[in-house]
């Protein structure tokens, strides 16, 4: 493995294109989805020369998962689009590279069958569940039973779609249905029927605080965007919330999320776990959102890139190679230890007056 970007066109020639869109797409004009790729190529680090080695490590302990490295796969929908071991091949791999999976509610393969193979790789290993909550809370509730009893670390509540994103590639390929064989298996009732993922339009920090009365597991809040959102998840006492816009797929015309760390990391002031994700296709993609103030990232599509290139081994390979990029950045930037990585590192035209770190 050379590159994500060689990576990806790989994955794009393999897939049908009706998938390559699904996985690659953004909504609407897919403005969003290129900022979050183009605001990384604009921020610039800002390295020191003679300092010795990094006696420091990467590793983190994210809600009780012990991680190598600061490094997660955020939710994706449908593996099985991807390669016919889907899921399963994903969370293998990334059980073995001690880093944590965010399994999708939309996932082809049932919590139950992933966190088993995930754990049979690696009892430590970190799994959480991502959830909608549904219209049926009963259903939710159900939902949520299952991710305690199959040993789920965490339960991620997105709450960046009141509705669904509108997805211009996957309309004009028609693309609205799997093909046949293919499930959202977590989905599937006592009585074998498989329902339609709903959207809640009505969702407000009520339910959030009934799903915290609901369950034990830590809970991190995915898609937001605004510090006053940050303010709220403290007061309700919530773990971690991801920034996100969803890889550009929800709303259209919305901040970068590396834009909008600082003034997050800012309102968070320490007091909840910040991860981000959108956009992050190298190492020193990595090092830029660690030093504006994220405790660690996810990725989104690479994972799937991998998947459909090489299954459980191409999974592997993206973890691999972002960890070793990372650590390779970190020393290029001079850091000594874990405390050098602040936003010290990041040049901008306003902070040439500031205090370089160290
Ligand atoms: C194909 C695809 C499916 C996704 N499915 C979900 C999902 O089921 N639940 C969710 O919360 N986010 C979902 N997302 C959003 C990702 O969790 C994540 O926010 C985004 O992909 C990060 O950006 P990146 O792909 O640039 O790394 C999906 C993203 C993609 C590309
Ligand atoms: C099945 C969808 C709800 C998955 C999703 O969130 C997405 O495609 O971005």
């Amino acid at each position: 493995m050379i590159s994500l970007s060689d990576l990806e066109k790989q994955a794009l020639a393999l897939l049908p294109k009706a998938h390559a869109d699904y996985f690659i797409g953004g909504s609407e004009r897919e403005v969003t989805a290129n900022a979050n790729l183009q605001s990384f190529d604009g921020l610039q680090l800002w390295p020191r020369v003679l300092r010795g080695n990094f006696e420091g490590d990467l590793n983190i302990d994210l809600l009780g998962s012990q991680l190598d490295y600061p490094i997660l796969a955020a939710p994706t929908a449908f593996h099985k689009l991807a390669h016919p071991e889907g899921e399963l091949a994903t969370a293998r791999a990334i059980a073995r590279c001690n880093s944590l999976m965010i399994v999708s509610m939309a996932s082809n393969t049932a919590i139950e069958t992933i966190t088993e193979a995930a754990y049979e790789v690696n009892p430590r290993a970190g799994i959480w569940l991502q959830i909608y909550i549904q219209p049926d809370r009963d259903f939710t509730r159900r939902l949520i039973r299952r991710a305690e009893k199959s040993d789920c670390k965490g339960l991620v509540v997105t709450v960046d779609s009141p509705v669904f994103g509108v997805r211009e590639r996957d309309i004009r390929n028609n693309f609205s249905e799997l093909p046949e064989g293919l499930y959202c298996a977590n989905m599937k009732d006592p009585d074998g029927i498989f329902r339609d993922i709903d959207f809640d339009s009505g969702l407000n920090w009520n339910d959030i605080a009934w799903l915290r009365d609901n369950t034990q597991l830590p809970i991190i809040l995915k898609g937001i965007l605004h510090p006053e959102d940050i303010r709220l998840a403290i007061q309700h006492n919530l773990q971690s919330v991801m920034i996100s816009n969803h890889g550009g797929r929800q709303l259209d015309g919305v901040p970068a999320t590396i834009h909008v760390l600082p003034l997050l990391a800012q309102a968070a002031d320490g007091r909840i776990r910040l991860l981000v994700d959108g956009g992050i296709r190298s190492g020193s993609d990595v090092l830029k959102a660690l030093a504006l103030g994220a405790d660690a990232v996810a990725i989104g599509r690479p994972v799937i890139w991998g998947l459909a290139v090489d299954g459980e081994q191409g999974v592997q390979a993206v973890f691999q190679h972002l960890h070793k990029q990372l650590l390779s950045s970190v020393r290029l930037c001079g850091c000594r230890n874990r405390d050098d990585i602040n936003s010290g590192l990041i040049f901008t035209p306003n902070n040439q007056e500031a205090k370089p770190y160290g």
